[in-house]
């Protein structure tokens, strides 16, 4: 997929494949997250030992800024397929700007579910996969660097339903804009939805659980990460946030 061929990126097969290989990556940073216990006090804005001067927020909150800044110098949020936990507070690129083709629809940006991806994450996701429920001072750092990856990872493989969607409308505009002009979201809901697909992608996630979960030299060992919660984690959150991204992307289709 190359951003600056707006072909490569609008076809539908080019999207699905680049989201099977984004949950290689998704799992391996379960698994790296999975050494850790849940450490609550890293997403606390409140907690006593951690409070930063001048930021209000919690210690994740602070990292998240701090590497978005040092990032957005990088240009990385002018791709169109990275989205900002922080968008008011990033900066201008010290690199000269790529003129990317426009692909997405002007307010794509606004489009953000990074704050729902967070705290989900934070509150669902951080109890199913952590070692152990606690603190643990000594990785307040690494825990938080951990996050920020996996938060990455998932906001990327989320907000790629931008790129679905587009490519969704294009390939039935009719349908779509008489959708969106009666605002009727089941219907849109409905024909975004592929039961074929998402049932595919569950049963491979199974797969690479089962394969990537476990050392294979010890297959009697602790399990990283286990095919139940992996499957869970994308069938109750993954996924229907991905399709919440596509419909709200396509009902503002038409501005
Ligand atoms: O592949 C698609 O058509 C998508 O819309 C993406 C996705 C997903 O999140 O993986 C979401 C909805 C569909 O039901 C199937 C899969």
């Amino acid at each position: 997929m190359d951003f600056t061929k707006p072909e490569t990126v609008l076809n539908l097969q080019n999207i699905r494949d680049e989201l099977v290989k984004m949950e290689n990556s998704i799992i391996f940073k379960f698994i790296e997250r999975s050494n850790f216990p849940t450490c609550p006090s890293i997403y606390d804005p409140k907690h006593s030992n951690l409070s930063i001067p001048n930021f209000e927020g919690s210690f994740l909150d602070w990292a998240i800024l701090q590497l978005e800044i040092a990032h957005s110098q990088l240009r990385r949020f002018e791709s169109p397929d990275e989205t900002p936990f922080f968008p008011d507070k990033i900066l201008k690129p010290i690199l000269p700007s790529i003129e990317y083709p426009q692909i997405l629809a002007k307010y794509s940006s606004e489009v953000n579910y990074n704050n729902k991806i967070k705290r989900i994450y934070i509150d669902e996701i951080v109890p199913l996969i952590s070692k152990y429920s606690g603190d643990q001072a000594e990785n307040f750092g690494s825990v938080a660097t951990r996050d920020i990856e996996l938060l990455q990872s998932l906001s990327r493989r989320i907000h790629f339903g931008k790129f679905v969607a587009e490519a969704k409308f294009q390939n039935n505009v009719e349908l779509y804009t008489d959708l969106i002009k009666r605002k009727d979201v089941d219907g849109i809901m409905k024909n975004i939805t592929n039961s074929a697909v998402e049932e595919k992608i569950l049963e491979r996630l199974t797969t690479k659980a089962e394969v990537y979960g476990v050392d294979p030299t010890d297959k009697e060992g602790e399990r990283k990460i286990t095919p139940e919660y992996l499957v869970k984690i994308y069938k109750e959150i993954v996924i229907p946030i991905t399709k919440e991204v596509e419909v709200e992307y396509l009902l503002r289709r038409l501005e």
